[in-house]
């Protein structure tokens, strides 16, 4: 049996751009663009989650506001239940530690990047409600 993995994502907007983040080489899923976030940790709430890694991963501070949408999608690795939420910055910039590259886009040229396959759904949210 493939596990369930457990995923939060950032969808975080700042003057009608979303922060996208790519992937390092050498993990799972190398080099594709994704939400910041990461695997929700025994008694976190998915909103602590998704606090915790992006100032574990990004040294910012964000409001966490209504979620946007779960998706599981089945990798050879796992099937990843990725919950999205739209979310502020209230502290800081963004710094990146981990990632390789990060792009601030209009929602109408996120499709420009290679994503995650989890991540399409909420990238045709944004683009519905756009
Ligand atoms: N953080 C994040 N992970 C995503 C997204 N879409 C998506 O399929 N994933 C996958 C990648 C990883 O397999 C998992 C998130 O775990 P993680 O961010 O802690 O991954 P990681 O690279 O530290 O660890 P690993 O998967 O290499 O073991 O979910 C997304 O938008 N954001």
């Amino acid at each position: 049996m493939k596990k369930e993995i457990q995923v939060v994502g950032a969808v975080i907007q700042s003057d009608n751009l979303i922060f996208c983040a790519q992937r390092g080489p050498g993990k799972s899923l190398a080099e594709l663009w994704e939400f910041p976030g990461g695997k929700i940790e025994a008694g976190e709430t998915d909103r602590e989650a998704l606090e915790r890694e992006i100032k574990e991963e990004l040294q910012c501070q964000i409001k966490v506001l209504d979620k946007i949408t779960t998706n599981r999608y089945e990798y050879d690795f796992g099937f990843v239940n990725l919950t999205t939420f739209n979310c502020l910055l209230i502290d800081g910039q963004p710094k990146l530690t981990e990632h390789i590259d990060v792009k601030w886009l209009p929602i109408n040229q996120l499709k420009t990047l290679n994503w995650a396959p989890a991540d399409i759904p909420t990238i045709d949210i944004l683009l519905n409600e756009n």
